[in-house]
């Protein structure tokens, strides 16, 4: 906002000055000018960096920019080019720093600070504008619009970076670095629909920690934790880049693997489980961890996201029916 103010203030006083320069105003009323455009710029920035609310004062400030460019419509004798041009350009950017109620405010306060200053001044009104004054007028037309379109453009490509990491923060487990429901819900129906188009086959795999409200009864809620987090770093290891290792919530974990067979997923599977069943030191507690898991394929008659889910959860079922620690596919 500084510099944008500093190139604003910069660019509005060679018209300005034209045009009193034209009229032969005072010098004082030029040194005005001069402190309004070489000095304001500063205790504007001071001003709003020493304010314990600094967006409030800096709308104030714009709010202040506002009248004294209402102020100098007044001083030209509303001379057409350089007032339309000043008072466009203040209200086009009130409006994009604040929205229509700061421009609203801005366009009162232009309006009564000229109005005032105008009416002191006998109503003067000078209509034609000379060809010095056209030319004076030409850099702040060109210069501050594209400043404002650099400045605009910034903050568009800002706004994009933060939409991005909410967008991966709200597909990420809160607790554990790795996806939640939500990512492997559209991934699942990414694929389903992938799988209608070509003869291929893809695994999910429903996982579950055996015995785990015992680790947090036992140990504590922070090496359930610790172990949770273990288990989803063996999840990331185990697998390629292609698959989707998630947590749907608790104990329970599921991997989607594309391009895979109920066979090749059985082996990744076995992976995860012997890198589990070496894991001892958890938050320097010495635990046991074995898991349970389900396979399932996809077939046709799947239609959407819960069906396969509820297939590989069945799978995940019937290991556990048959005594845990152990795999379960079809
Ligand atoms: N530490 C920790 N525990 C959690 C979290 N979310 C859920 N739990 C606990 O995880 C346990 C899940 O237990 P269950 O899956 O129902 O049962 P289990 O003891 O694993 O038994 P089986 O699944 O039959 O082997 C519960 O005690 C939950 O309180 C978490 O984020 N951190």
């Amino acid at each position: 906002m500084y510099l944008m103010r500093i190139l604003g203030t910069f660019l509005c006083f060679i018209p300005v000055l034209s045009v009193l320069i034209e009229h032969q105003r005072s010098v004082w009323l030029m040194l005005l000018l001069a402190v309004n455009a070489f000095v304001w710029p500063t205790l504007a920035f001071h001003r709003a960096r020493r304010s314990s609310t600094p967006l409030a004062a800096e709308h104030q400030n714009l709010i202040i920019d506002a009248g004294a460019g209402g102020f100098w419509i007044a001083m030209m004798a509303v001379n057409p080019l350089p007032s339309v041009v000043i008072a466009t350009i203040l209200l086009a950017d009130r409006l994009s720093a604040g929205g229509f109620a700061l421009m609203k405010r801005a366009a009162i306060a232009m309006l009564a600070v000229f109005l005032a200053a105008w009416l002191l001044q006998g109503m003067a009104m000078v209509t034609t504008v000379s060809q010095q004054t056209m030319l004076a007028t030409l850099p702040l037309i060109a210069v501050y619009i594209i400043a404002l379109s650099v400045l605009t453009d910034s903050i568009a490509i800002r706004l994009r970076i933060k939409t991005r990491e909410l967008e991966r923060i709200a597909m990420m487990d809160p607790l554990l670095d790795i996806a939640n429901r939500r990512l492997l819900e559209k991934r699942i129906e990414h694929e389903l629909h992938k799988l209608q188009q070509a003869c291929r086959e893809s695994a999910l795999m429903f996982i579950d920690i055996d015995n785990f409200k015992e680790v947090n009864d036992r140990f504590g809620h922070k090496v359930g934790d610790a172990m949770l987090a273990s288990v989803s770093e063996i999840l990331h290891i185990a697998t390629r880049q292609t698959d989707t290792p998630a947590r749907l919530g608790g104990d329970e974990f599921v991997i989607l693997l594309p391009d895979t067979t109920i066979e090749e997923a059985h082996v990744v599977a076995s992976r995860i489980m012997e890198a589990a069943a070496v894991m001892e030191d958890v938050a320097q507690e010495t635990v046991n961890c074995t898991l349970s898991i389900g396979i399932a394929g996809a077939t046709r008659e799947m239609l959407n996201v819960t069906d396969w889910l509820q297939a590989a959860d069945n799978a995940l079922y019937q290991a556990k029916r048959g005594g845990k620690n152990r795999i379960f596919g079809h």
